[in-house]
């Protein structure tokens, strides 16, 4: 039997629907939440990503802003910008697109941004509170991850979570989160040595290695729910993720699909950052 298939469009579109009608009462009491996204260079990945950003926002009723800036922008005049965003007050959240340019320090650009508008949550305060289990952004990708597991119904208490990739925006906060509803979690990488003997005692495989089809069926045990976090392009430019989903597919309990998946989950919980910040704002 196929392995059930988590949509991440359909399941994103749902929380879509709930974040409008938050944008609607916010604007209903005169504030429209605001989202600037920040674009320095000519990376396609990166424009398609931004551009998807702006569309969702407007399909909302929210405002965006695009900051659009040369390839050659040095540091401190990256730094100008988030500060003027920082200071506005029809801005409420802000995201700088990664990957940088090489001659930026991307943790000086992210530790730049205003905490009360971190709402990738890749800042060192936001982290810091995620760590701590304070309210604060979480990081849009884990936070969608655990929103396509709580509506599929999936319980992670007690499960044995494996984390296969370590990144500071997806693999390291996705344990934590998972940490956090009571799961057991077991962080490897592609330099770990013999990785199918730790996936292969998971019960929810999160793959964020950035491998294109990297794992398969030897690394799965039958019933898993496997989560693909990967984006890569094979040699015929396809979005693959970092799953064999055909290798998979009939041993995996569920599986997200690439694309389809994770993706649209992480641009929807972007959005519900944004309105968080708005609603935080208008009640200041
Ligand atoms: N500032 C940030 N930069 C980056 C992040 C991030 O969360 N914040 N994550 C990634 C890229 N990313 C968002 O920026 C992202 C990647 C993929 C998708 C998505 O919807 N993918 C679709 C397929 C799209 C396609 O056809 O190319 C899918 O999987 O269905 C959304 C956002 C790195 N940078």
């Amino acid at each position: 039997m196929s392995s059930a298939i988590i949509n991440g469009k359909e399941i994103g579109q749902q929380i879509r629907e709930s974040i409008a009608q938050r944008v609607e009462t916010l604007k209903q009491n005169g504030l429209t939440p605001g989202l600037a996204v920040v674009l320095v260079g000519d990376n396609p990945a990166s424009k398609t990503y931004v551009a998807n950003k702006q569309k969702s926002c407007e399909a909302i009723g929210m405002f965006s802003e695009l900051v659009k800036l040369d390839a050659a922008t040095t540091q401190e005049e990256l730094v100008a910008e988030i500060e003027k965003l920082n200071g506005r007050d029809d801005i409420h959240g802000i995201l700088v697109q990664l990957p940088l340019p090489k001659q930026i320090d991307e943790d000086a650009i992210i530790a730049a941004i205003d905490p009360a508008k971190d709402v990738d949550g890749f800042s060192p305060v936001s982290v810091g509170k995620m760590m701590l289990g304070q309210e604060t952004y979480l990081p849009c990708t884990p936070f969608g991850v655990m929103k396509l597991l709580e509506y599929t119904g999936i319980d992670v208490a007690g499960k044995h979570a494996v984390i296969v990739g370590r990144s500071h925006i997806v693999g390291k906060p996705m344990g934590q989160l998972l940490l956090q509803k009571d799961a057991t979690v077991t962080y490897t990488h592609s330099k770990t040595n013999d990785l199918p003997s730790y996936t292969k005692q998971a019960d929810i495989i999160i793959a964020a290695v950035g491998r294109p089809n990297f794992i398969t069926a030897e690394h799965v045990k039958e019933g898993a729910v496997v989560i693909d976090v990967g984006i890569n392009r094979d040699e015929n430019n396809k979005l693959v993720g970092d799953v064999d989903f055909a290798s998979v597919d009939g041993i995996a309990s569920h599986i997200t699909p690439v694309p389809g998946g994770v993706g649209p989950m992480t641009i929807t919980m972007l959005l519900y950052n944004t309105v968080q910040a708005a609603e935080i704002a208008s009640a200041q």
